[in-house]
């Protein structure tokens, strides 16, 4: 991903992932992701028609996580019912900050203060156009290590390290 100061972001590999729950929407924020001319690659890693039910949603939360954290993805979106067990499941991967963001603002911050690199959802909770366009706008948001939210993000990074 490119991050020139005020120039727009680019380049983003993005994995996708849901359980059986979150199946529906997850397909569609691939098509969209597939049309955004910010996303670079999407990395759709299930569930899949044909074995929605292979698949919980621990599995597929750790192994986008796990490829966030491993530099071959920078960001990820999860869909599971909720969107709990998905954070839940990509927090347990180090270096990994995720969150449940089912409103603009919250996604806004989960970006500019908390560096979040996986956005997690429920189709179970909020409507697929919202689901939608706060994936958009969350590709829009890029951290910025010297503002005060770096130190305080730093802090949780240390601790990491620290274990
Ligand atoms: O929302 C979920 C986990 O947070 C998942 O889609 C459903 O989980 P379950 O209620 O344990 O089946």
């Amino acid at each position: 991903m490119q991050h020139l100061k005020g120039a727009p972001l680019v380049g983003f590999r993005v994995v996708v992932g849901s359980d059986d729950a979150g199946y529906q929407y997850k397909q569609a924020i691939v098509e969209d992701l597939n049309q955004d001319p910010r996303v670079a690659e999407v990395i759709d890693i299930g569930v899949h028609e044909g074995t929605l039910h292979e698949h919980s949603y621990p599995h597929i939360g750790l192994a986008a996580a796990q490829k966030v954290a491993a530099g071959e993805a920078d960001r990820a979106v999860l869909v599971c019912g909720t969107g709990i067990g998905m954070a839940i499941s990509a927090n347990k991967v180090p270096g990994i900050r995720a969150t449940v963001a089912h409103d603009s603002y919250s996604v806004e911050r989960s970006i500019l203060s908390n560096d979040c690199q996986v956005l997690a959802l429920g189709q179970r909770v909020i409507g697929l156009h919202l689901a939608r366009r706060l994936v958009k706008e969350w590709l829009g948001y890029a951290f910025d290590a010297s503002t005060p939210s770096g130190a305080k993000v730093a802090v949780i990074t240390d601790f990491e390290h620290s274990c």
